[in-house]
């Protein structure tokens, strides 16, 4: 039986442990259970329980104070992202071997919006994906970007790049979310429309007059045209306290790793030998039961 995760990644602050503690509690009054492991190793509040704490194994203060080391707090982060990666039988003990579990992994911030080497440098995310993969999960990215930051155009192409690139470097099926959306005026909501499912061309267009460089306009064109040509991004709108909407954004993600599908299916009954007129329907009929 398959197991499920979900990798929950953004910039700093984007919300991805609000989204994670609002999907526990969202599962929760769905009947489903779904746990949280930490993976930042310089978490400082959450308020989800956790199945696992990256910080049990190893945590960026502690790092920064070993005197040998030297480290700042982004070379703290990498320094025990790629300790993690080195011990990942740390994270299979604390997983344990259960069918069927769906586990949300609540990962480190990328620092800035540009800082994005966690998830494209450095393998260590594609090494943990890999290693999931492995333990029999199916892993979904989940992408979180803040829509404050969004309104306009030019920031929207830098959230859609950094979307982009965990997709391309992780190779999974990506969920991308637009969060915060209940802090946006009503005016701002109805511009945001368009940039959930973005049209690249025409947004190039509203832009082409602030652009004086030639160079960079071409640059822009070709980013926005390569965006649209393969429809390679779109976001989800994402309100915590709105319960519709999370759990639209829930159902995209399980059907993007077939949550469910092996959940339904039930053995046909034995038939000890084979009848003369075989009939399918009572072959099924426990089909749905439960
Ligand atoms: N109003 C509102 N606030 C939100 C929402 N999601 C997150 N926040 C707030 O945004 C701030 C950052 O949220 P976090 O969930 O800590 O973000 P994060 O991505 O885990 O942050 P780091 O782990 O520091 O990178 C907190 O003050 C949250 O309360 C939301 O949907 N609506
Ligand atoms: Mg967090």
């Amino acid at each position: 039986m398959p197991r499920f995760a979900q990798l929950v990644m953004g910039p700093a602050g984007s919300g991805k442990s609000t989204y994670c503690s609002t999907m526990v509690q969202h599962s929760e009054s769905i009947n489903r259970s779904v746990q949280v492991v930490n993976l930042d190793p310089a978490a400082e509040h959450f308020n989800y329980p956790v199945m696992a704490d990256i910080r049990e194994l190893i945590q960026v203060d502690d790092v920064m104070e070993d005197h040998s080391l030297r480290f700042g707090p982004n070379g703290g982060l990498v320094f025990c992202m790629e300790y993690f990666a080195n011990n990942f039988d740390w994270l299979e003990e604390c997983l344990g071997h259960v069918e069927d579990d769906y586990i949300l992994f609540d990962c480190p911030e990328q620092k800035f919006m540009s800082q994005i080497e966690l998830y494209t440098h450095l393998p260590v995310m594609r090494q943990l994906v890999e290693q999931l993969q492995q333990w029999e999960f199916r892993v979904c990215g989940v992408f979180l970007v803040d829509s404050q930051f969004m309104v306009e155009s030019f920031k929207f192409i830098s959230g859609v790049m950094a979307a982009l690139s965990a997709m391309v470097s992780l190779e999974i099926p990506q969920v991308n979310i637009m969060t915060k959306m209940d802090l946006l005026s009503p005016k701002a909501k109805k511009e945001i429309e368009k940039y959930l499912d973005p049209d690249m061309y025409s947004m190039m267009e509203d832009n082409s007059d602030t652009i004086r460089s030639t160079k960079f306009k071409k640059l822009t064109e070709a980013i926005c045209g390569l965006i649209d040509d393969y429809s390679m991004v779109r976001f989800l709108p994402f309100d915590c306290t709105d319960e519709e909407g999370i759990n639209i954004v829930l159902q995209h993600i399980d059907f993007s790793i077939q949550y469910g599908e092996d959940l339904e299916v039930k053995e046909p009954k034995e038939v000890e030998e084979e009848p003369a007129n075989l009939n399918y329907d009572e072959l099924f009929q426990d089909k749905g039961d439960s």
